[in-house]
């Protein structure tokens, strides 16, 4: 009998109670044979080495089994009792095994003459067939497969969650992302009035609503009001509100958003596009903290936190006369920047599967992952519409992708144009330093000397810039 053979006995022994599940250790190997032959069951003990190994003549016994052994590996005889000259016990257990632990890689042991029902085994989620007669050492080796890749995606699954962060569904890999996290948690506890800084898309608003819902008001209203958007004749009604007879259609007394947001937070977006006029009545609401709604005299106290955002640069505003200076100091106590999409290292193929699994979970799709030439071409792009294009790019392409995978060509990217007069020369050294960077690390799987000689750039020069530019190896 092989050295590594472990009988695995319920802890107890007593009958009718089962023992507690126990994960297996670090590098333990467990292996569950589901066969009715004990012939069979005597060989493969003898033969294989290597593995903690548990058995099961029947589908019952192997799902009560599987619970407390929990095995990476299971090989399972298709041909089952009360219908051993079938298949149907062991494809019931084979789908029931998957439901139960879809993680663990199935190997079907199917008679001779019974290639047909091993093949539909595999296009049920089995990991691979194996025809009778068993030979047990090219068995073994379908078995090492099987626990490699088992262990491979286990080490995927450990790194993401580790690279990963998610706060009040922002999802991120980027440090810089996280840093923003850290501030949104200390201002949160306070009322300190927030301007959120960022391109078209970074996802603002996401975190306007972060602060919120991390904040004591969280409970409160969130109400937003996209300053850009609506007509300046409308948006001084829309933010403090109309008494009924203010003008012609005010047929009824109305509460501007200011006083809806009462006891929450207001999220004034786009208020570099706020007009003069409404940005002296808008520090006078944030100096005195009560309103008047348009055509009323009662003076109405409100209390609200104000939460603004705009894609603008605000001090060019100032300097051109169209933004108050005053008005600018009282909003931005704290300023949280967000850096766009293509300078968050690799937050584009991070968020790029998040939103796969959350549009598969949605529309009940199948869930489908990244080809390694579609991540390239993901960490190329530079992202002009930022997270909100990406989202729509992947909700587009799990329509388009064929197989289990999402191509770079499903993804439909071509060369995205620069936004013109947002990028000095600083920036746009630093954005083809990135791509070189990344390409040759790509180039490389990762290697830094070779990554180094292909740019021609020693291996400390080339330390230095991945540090410089934050990225992750
Ligand atoms: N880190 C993230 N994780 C998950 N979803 C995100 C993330 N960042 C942005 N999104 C999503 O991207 C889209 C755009 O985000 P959001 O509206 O917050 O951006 P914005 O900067 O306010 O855009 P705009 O300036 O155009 O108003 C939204 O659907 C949002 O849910």
């Amino acid at each position: 009998m092989s050295e590594d053979y472990v009988e695995h006995l319920p802890a107890s022994g007593a009958k009718g109670t089962s023992p507690a599940p126990r994960k297996p250790q670090d590098g333990e190997r467990r292996l569950m044979i589901v066969d009715d032959d004990p012939g069979i069951v005597r060989s493969l003990k003898w033969a294989l080495e290597g593995y903690t190994l548990e058995t099961a003549g029947s589908r019952p016994e192997a799902l009560q089994k599987l619970e407390h052994f929990q095995p990476q590996v299971v090989t399972l005889d298709l041909g089952l009792p009360p219908h051993p000259d079938e298949a149907t016990e062991g494809l019931t257990a084979l789908s029931e095994i998957l439901r139960l632990a879809p993680g663990t890689k199935v190997i079907v042991v199917s008679g001779n003459n019974d290639r047909q029902n091993a093949v539909k085994a595999v296009s049920l989620g089995a990991y691979d067939f194996y025809e009778k007669p068993i030979d047990a050492e090219v068995l073994q080796l379908i078995i090492d497969r099987a626990f490699n890749l088992r262990q491979l995606e286990e080490e995927n699954k450990r790194l993401q969650a580790e690279s990963t962060g998610v706060f009040h569904g922002i999802m991120t890999a980027a440090d810089s992302i996280e840093a923003l996290f850290r501030t949104v948690e200390k201002v949160a506890k306070t009322d300190i009035s927030v301007l959120i800084l960022g391109e078209s898309g970074t996802g603002k608003e996401l975190f306007a609503k972060a602060l919120h819902k991390a904040s004591p008001r969280g409970s409160g209203p969130f109400v937003a009001i996209n300053c850009g958007a609506i007509p300046e004749n409308l948006l001084e009604s829309e933010l403090f509100g109309h008494e009924k007879g203010a003008f012609t259609g005010a047929v009824r007394t109305v509460k501007g958003k200011i006083e809806n947001a009462n006891g929450g937070t207001l999220f004034l977006d786009e208020i570099g596009d706020m007009p003069l006029q409404l940005q002296v009545k808008l520090l006078r609401f944030l100096q005195e903290r009560v309103i008047e709604r348009v055509g009323g005299r009662e003076q109405i106290a409100v209390d609200v936190r104000i939460v603004t955002a705009t894609h603008r640069q605000i001090r060019d505003l100032i300097e051109a006369g169209d933004f108050r200076e005053d008005l600018y100091y009282r909003i931005s106590e704290i300023t949280l920047d967000i850096p766009p999409l293509r300078e968050r290292d690799d937050d584009a193929v991070v968020l790029a599967q998040y939103f796969i699994d959350v549009f598969a979970r949605e529309s009940g799709l199948r869930r489908l992952t990244l080809s390694p030439d579609a991540q390239s071409a993901i960490r190329k792009y530079s992202w002009p519409g930022n997270v909100r294009e990406l989202e729509n790019k992947m909700k587009r392409a799990m329509v388009l992708a064929d197989g289990d995978m999402i191509t770079a060509s499903d993804l439909q990217l071509g060369v995205a144009p620069q936004k013109p007069g947002r990028m000095t020369l600083k920036d746009a050294r630093e954005a083809a330093e990135r791509a070189a960077l990344r390409d040759a690390l790509d180039a490389t799987d990762g290697n830094l000397s070779q990554a180094a000689k292909l740019l021609g750039v020693s291996r400390p020069t080339i330390y230095n810039l991945i540090k410089q530019l934050d990225m992750k190896v």
